[in-house]
């Protein structure tokens, strides 16, 4: 087992008075993909926005290397070489896909990065040299994204979502959180977003990938975690996990099916 390169200790997040997560606990290693699961509701994209640093807990660490993570988003991104993308895809419109995918590499801060997009005029904005834009392209063809000098405001969902991943690889993290990115995606698209997950990973980067979809989560984890109702219920092989009862429970044994 390599040295966990992320990980969550008894992280504990509530929102007035709904209980997100509790003492919520699991390790990344280098080179790892691990799947985090549950139905709607479970806490998982709280569990990405506390390690992000778009919330903070109430209780509980992030460590990073095993050095406690702290601060903004874009602190985080250097301090730790995190990227992530987001559930509901954050780019800028009136910029090329391309420039979105460099832009996003170079600034490792969303929040400023998309403040300066905005008052952009394109064109004005021309961001990285030629071996930027060619590794932009690169990536982005490994994905399957192939129209990446469209502006982004023309693109598909599933095609904003591969831009994300785009955006993040291009920061050659140590550390990749993956919000839903296979929603929305035709099979070549997933295809593609799969084999690049596993590149990125077999380079070292420690992967976090959340999806609906336990099946290609299952196809691609070394491990999984399996949340419900805020708590980790589960962790361990995919396999495992698939056969768990509790995965009978939380998918099961509600009536709710959420996949
Ligand atoms: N900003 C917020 N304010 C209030 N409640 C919130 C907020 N964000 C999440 N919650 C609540 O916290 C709980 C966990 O939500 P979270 O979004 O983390 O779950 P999830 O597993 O990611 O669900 P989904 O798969 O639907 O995205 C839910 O009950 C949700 O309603």
């Amino acid at each position: 087992m390599n040295a966990d390169i992320l990980s969550c200790h008894e992280l504990t997040k509530s929102y007035g008075g709904v209980k997100a997560v509790t003492g919520a606990s699991f390790a990344v290693g280098a080179g790892e993909i691990v799947g985090l699961v549950g139905p709607n509701g479970a806490g998982k994209s709280t569990i990405v926005d506390l390690i992000g640093g778009e919330q903070q807990p109430d209780s509980g660490q992030v460590l990073a290397g095993g050095v406690p993570l702290a601060g903004s988003p874009s602190r985080r991104a250097r301090r730790a070489g995190l990227a992530r993308t987001y559930q509901y895809p954050q780019v800028a419109g009136a910029l090329t896909a391309r420039d979105n995918i460099i832009v996003g590499g170079l600034a490792r801060d969303l929040s400023s990065g998309l403040a300066l997009l905005g008052t952009a005029v394109r064109g004005v904005v021309a961001p990285g040299g030629r071996a930027l834009r060619e590794e932009a392209g690169h990536i982005a063809a490994r994905l399957g994204l192939h129209r990446i000098d469209r502006l982004a405001a023309d693109l598909t969902l599933g095609e904003l979502r591969l831009l994300e991943v785009a955006r993040a690889l291009l920061q050659h993290p140590r550390i990749a959180l993956l919000d839903e990115p296979f929603a929305g995606l035709a099979a070549d698209g997933i295809a593609g977003l799969s084999e690049s997950i596993r590149t990125v990973a077999a380079g070292g980067t420690a992967v976090l990938l959340v999806d609906h979809n336990v099946d290609i989560v299952a196809s691609m984890a070394d491990r999984m975690v399996l949340m419900a109702g805020g708590t980790v219920v589960f962790d361990g092989a995919p396999r495992d996990c698939l056969a768990s009862a509790e995965m009978q429970a939380v998918y099961f044994g509600t009536g709710q099916v959420d996949r």
